[in-house]
């Protein structure tokens, strides 16, 4: 028996896409359009549940002329940002620019960056510094490698990134913010982590922020969880009381599997 659960939620949940580097801009905006004729047939109510896509750099021009022609009720975000603004800085993409395309989010530390790219913390404080120049909302990516997992000292490790990637944020600014746990084990692997484990983690990052800044801008602040998400496991993770969304990867290039995970409170089973 499905249900749904009004009334639920303390903060509006975020179902987010990260399209990684895939799509180029005529299967982007083809995605896209999937996706939100999908959610449009099935009436989904976007304001109850918020949707953001994060293609990559060279199709938001066309994501940003789809969503403004069609008014379509989507949000959407850079995958990455520099931490200058403009200059001599080959390759990069500054936030204004992504500010420019309308862009309401953008990812700061996501695993491949601080793994493949070797961006540290130092480097992403200057890069949440950046976003909020520029008017856009750092979704902040934190988590753990398997070694740490293995070892317990995962939420230790988790709210040590946190301390260091928020060192320079005001409590005004960490309002608008967005956390994604993600455990770096369970990203792309079909690993996931269980929803108790998603829940341990986001109680420990939303305490820690109380810690940082105070209890009203803990509760604001949304905590997704990211990691082999599909439309299957989405809602088992989401009726833990502090996970605020879902950062999916893979399974958000298949609109329907993508419109199923947005469409999660049609699966929750009723106790
Ligand atoms: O940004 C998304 C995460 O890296 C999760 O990716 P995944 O759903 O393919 O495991």
């Amino acid at each position: 028996m499905t249900t749904s659960t009004n009334g639920k939620f303390d903060r509006t949940p975020l179902i987010a896409g990260n399209w990684k580097m895939n799509m180029d801009h005529v299967q982007g905006i083809t995605l896209l359009q999937k996706l939100v004729w999908t959610l449009e047939d099935a009436k989904h109510n976007f304001e109850r549940v918020e949707v953001a896509v994060f293609p990559p750099f060279t199709d938001l021009r066309g994501v940003q002329t789809l969503v403004a022609g069609d008014d379509l009720p989507v949000a959407y975000g850079g995958q990455d940002l520099s931490p200058h603004d403009s200059g001599a800085y080959t390759g990069d993409i500054s936030g204004q620019f992504l500010a420019r395309l309308g862009c309401r989010y953008v990812l700061v530390g996501h695993s491949e960056r601080r793994t493949i790219h070797g961006e540290d913390d130092a480097l992403l404080s200057t890069k949440m510094a950046a976003a909020y120049r520029h008017g856009l909302v750092p979704v902040l990516c934190v988590g753990e490698g398997l070694e740490v997992r293995t070892a317990g000292t995962h939420v230790a490790h988790t709210l040590a990134q946190l301390r260091a990637n928020l060192e320079d944020v005001t409590a005004e600014q960490a309002a608008r913010l967005v956390i994604a746990y993600e455990p770096v084990w369970a990203i792309g692997t079909g690993e996931v982590a269980g929803p108790a484990d998603a829940q341990e983690m986001c109680a420990a990052i939303r305490a820690e922020l109380e810690a940082l800044y105070d209890a009203g801008t803990a509760a604001a602040v949304r905590l997704l969880y990211g990691g082999s998400v599909k439309a299957g496991n989405a809602a088992a993770i989401l009726r833990e009381r502090d996970v605020d969304g879902l950062l999916v990867g893979g399974a958000s290039l298949d609109a329907a599997e993508f419109a199923s995970i947005v469409r999660f409170e049609h699966h929750l089973v009723t106790e």
